[in-house]
C-alpha cells in the first residue's frame, strides 16, 4: 500500500469537532497536509506501530450514547453491566433536549450521578430498545408446515424441532413506524421488511448470522421471511456499498463475513424466483467490489513469482467500538499514545467484522487483546466466502442471461482458487492456514512476498472452511477429512473453534453453529462415504447438546454457543454473558434435522 494511498485518508478532519467526533471520509481529496491531520498529535515516526485507514463517520446521537454509557457503568458499576444496552436506547425527544437534561445532572468528580436521578432521567427521556421494534408474526408460518422435516421419525426430536421453528415467532420482528419516522432519534436503522434477529441482546439484524437463518426457515418452508431478510441487506447496500455488521447506527464502520450471495443462491434453489436474483445481482457485484478495493486487498508474491490478490478484514474505524465503548476503553488503557491506540481499535473492530471477536486466531499474544492483528491476517474463512460469492454471481449472473458478467466472475473466481492455493494451503497438513503479513517482509512496493513461515499453522475450524466450497475434490477431501479427525478440535459435542482455551469466546471449549454447518456440509457435498460417516457423526453430537441443554435447562432455551468438551452445556467466555434465542442456533439445528433426520431408535439425550 502506497503512502500516496495512506494520506487520502487523513485528509478531511473537522478541527472544530472533539476527538470522538472527527470522522475521515472514504473519498476525501489527497491534498492536505497530512501532518497537520494527526489526531493524536504525535509525530507519526514516534508511534510503534500508527494506526492507516478510512474512519466513517458516526453520528451526534451515537456519540451521545457512548456518554450516556460511561456514565452508566461509573454510576450502577461493573456487576452485570452491558454497555451495549446504552447505544441501543432511543431518545424520547430531540437531541439537544436530552444533551441539556444530561448535561444538568448533579454528578461527581469521576462523573457518576445518584442512581436515582440517572434512573428517573433515563425514563424521562430514553426509551429501551424493546420499544423500537415490534413483534410480528411471520406472514408464511404455519404450525406445521407440509413435508416438515420428513427423516425425523423419533417422536420427541420432531416435537422439539417443531418447538425450534415455533421459535422464529419469538424472533420475528418489524421496525416500530416511529423508528422509520423519526430515524434521528434512534440507533436501530429503519429496515422496510420484517426481521428475525438473533435473540436476548442481540436485538437487530446481523449479517452472518442470516445466512443459518435462512437455511433454517427454508427447512421451515418460509420462504417470503427469508426473501424479506435478503431485500433488507440489499438495501443496505444500496444505502452504504456493504452490508453492515448489524442493522444499527454504530455498526457502520464494517461490515461481517460476506454471505448474501449463499442466501441468494439458497432461496433461489427453493423457489427459482427471478425477481430476486435480478434485484440481488447488482447489489453482490457492488459487495465484491467493497471486499476486492482499497484497504480491503492485499497483494502477495508466491514462491513462483505469481503474484495474487485476496482480501482481509479492515474496519473503517479507529476508536471503541461504541456498543463496546467501556470495555475498549479500558483494553487500551496501557497504550498510553494516542496514535497506537487508534491502531488497537482498529485492530478490535477489525475482528468485530470477522465474526470472531474475539480470538486468539488475531492475537500475537494470545493472552493480551491489544496484540490483535486483524488488519495484518490473510484469512482463510473469508476467502472461502469470496470464492464462494464469485461462483455464485457467476452462476446467478449466468441464469439471468448476463454472459459477459458470468464469465468475468467464473475467471476471478478461478484466480481466487489459485492464490488459496498458493499462500494458503498446506499439503503436508492437509490444512488451510491464516496467512500473517510481515510488515518487514521482504516487500517491493505494494506486494508482499510469501513466506511458508507466515502460515499460521495453529489449529482453528476456519482452517477446514474451505471444504465448504471445495468438496468437488475427493482426494483433497479426504485429506483435508483425515486432517480434521486427527485436529483435536472434533469433541464430544462438535466441533470446538481453536484448541487454545483464552476465555475468548470464539476459542476453545466453545463450538459455534456456523462452524458445524459449513464443515458439516462440506464434507457431506463431498460424495465420499467416508466424509459423510464423520458429518452424520458431527451433526448427531452437535444436535443431541442442542437437544439436551435446551430440555434440561429448565429455560427451554437454544443458545448462542456450547461448550463442546461435554454434551449438554452450553458456551461462555468473552465480553457478555450466554445469549438465548438464537437464530444460527435454530437454524443449524433444524438445516442438519433435515439432512440427517434422526432414527427413531436413536436416543436423543447425551451418551
Ligand atoms: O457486542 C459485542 C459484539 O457482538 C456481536 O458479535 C457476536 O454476536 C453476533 C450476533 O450473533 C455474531 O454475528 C458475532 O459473530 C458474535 O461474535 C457483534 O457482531 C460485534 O460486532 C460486537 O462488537
Amino acid at each position: 500500500m502506497s503512502d500516496a494511498y495512506r494520506w487520502q485518508w487523513n485528509c478531511n478532519e473537522d478541527k472544530d469537532l472533539s476527538h470522538r467526533e472527527r470522522t475521515i471520509p472514504l473519498d476525501c481529496a489527497s491534498e492536505i497536509d497530512p501532518s497537520a491531520m494527526d489526531v493524536s498529535a504525535e509525530p507519526a515516526h514516534s508511534c510503534k506501530l500508527s494506526d492507516h485507514g478510512p474512519v466513517v463517520p458516526t453520528t451526534p446521537l451515537v456519540i451521545f450514547l457512548e456518554r450516556i454509557q460511561e456514565t452508566a457503568l461509573k454510576t450502577f458499576g461493573p456487576m452485570k453491566f452491558d454497555p451495549k444496552l446504552y447505544v441501543d436506547l432511543s431518545l424520547k425527544f430531540d437531541l439537544p433536549i436530552v444533551k441539556q437534561a444530561f448535561n444538568d445532572l448533579a454528578k461527581t468528580a469521576n462523573g457518576s450521578v445518584l442512581p436515582s436521578d440517572f434512573n428517573d432521567f433515563l425514563n424521562k427521556y430514553m426509551n429501551g430498545a424493546e420499544k423500537d421494534l415490534e413483534y410480528v408474526k411471520p406472514i408464511d408460518f404455519i404450525a406445521e408446515p407440509e413435508g416438515f422435516l420428513p427423516k425425523v421419525a423419533h417422536q420427541g426430536v420432531k416435537n422439539w424441532a417443531l418447538e425450534v421453528h415455533s421459535l422464529w415467532k419469538n424472533l420475528s420482528r418489524k421496525v416500530s413506524d416511529k423508528v422509520l419516522k423519526h430515524s434521528e432519534l434512534h440507533t436501530l436503522l429503519p429496515l422496510k421488511h420484517p426481521v428475525i434477529i438473533p435473540g436476548s441482546r442481540f436485538q437487530e439484524v446481523y449479517y452472518w448470522d442470516s445466512y443459518w437463518v435462512i437455511r433454517g426457515l427454508l427447512t421451515s418452508k418460509m420462504y417470503e421471511t427469508a426473501k424479506g431478510i435478503i431485500f433488507n441487506l440489499i438495501d443496505l447496500i444500496e444505502t452504504y456499498g456493504y452490508v453492515l455488521n448489524g442493522a444499527r447506527a454504530y455498526y457502520t464502520n464494517r461490515s461481517q463475513p460476506p454471505l448474501l450471495s449463499s442466501m441468494v443462491i439458497e432461496v433461489y434453489k427453493q423457489t427459482h424466483d427471478m425477481d430476486l436474483v435480478k434485484k440481488a445481482l447488482p447489489a453482490l457485484i457492488k459487495e465484491h467490489k467493497f471486499w476486492n478495493s482499497g484497504i480491503h486487498v492485499v497483494a502477495i508474491e508466491d514462491a513462483q513469482g505469481t503474484i495474487h490478490n485476496l482480501s482481509r478484514y479492515y474496519a473503517m474505524w479507529n476508536k471503541p467500538r461504541p456498543e463496546s465503548f467501556t470495555i475498549d476503553t479500558e483494553t487500551a488503557i496501557k497504550i498510553l499514545k494516542n496514535c497506537e491506540k487508534e491502531k488497537v481499535y482498529r485492530e478490535i473492530a477489525s475482528a468485530a467484522e470477522s465474526g470472531w471477536d474475539f480470538s486468539t486466531r488475531w492475537m500475537k499474544d494470545t493472552s493480551d487483546l491489544t496484540t490483535l492483528s486483524t488488519t495484518m491476517i490473510l484469512p482463510v474463512d473469508l476467502n472461502t466466502f469470496i470464492y464462494k460469492m464469485e461462483l455464485d454471481i457467476s452462476f446467478l449472473a449466468k441464469v439471468s442471461g448476463k454472459t459477459s458478467d458470468s464469465l468475468q466472475f467464473k475467471e476471478a473466481s478461478k484466480a481466487r482458487k489459485k492464490a488459496m492455493d498458493a499462500v494458503f494451503w498446506n499439503k503436508e497438513k492437509g490444512q488451510w492456514f491464516d496467512y500473517w503479513l510481515d510488515p518487514d517482509s521482504n516487500r517491493k512496493e505494494d506486494v508482499y512476498t510469501w513466506d511458508a513461515k507466515y502460515q499460521n499453522q495453529d489449529i482453528f475450524a476456519s482452517n477446514f472452511i474451505p471444504l465448504w466450497v471445495r468438496f468437488q475434490d475427493k482426494t483433497l477431501v479426504k485429506k483435508v477429512a483425515q486432517s480434521l479427525q486427527s485436529s483435536g478440535l472434533i469433541r464430544a459435542a462438535g466441533v470446538a473453534t481453536s484448541l487454545t482455551n483464552s476465555s475468548q469466546q470464539w476459542d476453545f471449549p466453545n463450538g459455534w453453529a456456523p462452524l458445524q454447518h459449513m464443515i458439516v456440509e462440506g464434507l457431506v457435498l463431498s460424495g465420499s462415504e467416508e466424509a459423510k460417516l464423520l458429518a452424520k457423526d458431527i451433526a448427531i453430537k452437535w444436535i443431541r447438546t442442542n437437544y439436551v441443554v435446551y430440555k434440561n435447562k429448565n429455560v427451554n432455551a437454544m443458545h448462542e454457543k456450547y461448550d463442546v468438551t461435554k454434551c449438554g452445556e452450553f458456551g461462555g467466555g468473552g465480553e457478555y454473558v450466554p445469549q438465548t434465542g438464537f437464530g444460527w442456533s435454530n437454524g443449524v439445528v433444524l438445516a442438519f434435522l433435515e439432512e440427517f433426520g434422526w432414527a427413531q431408535d436413536l436416543d436423543p439425550q447425551c451418551q
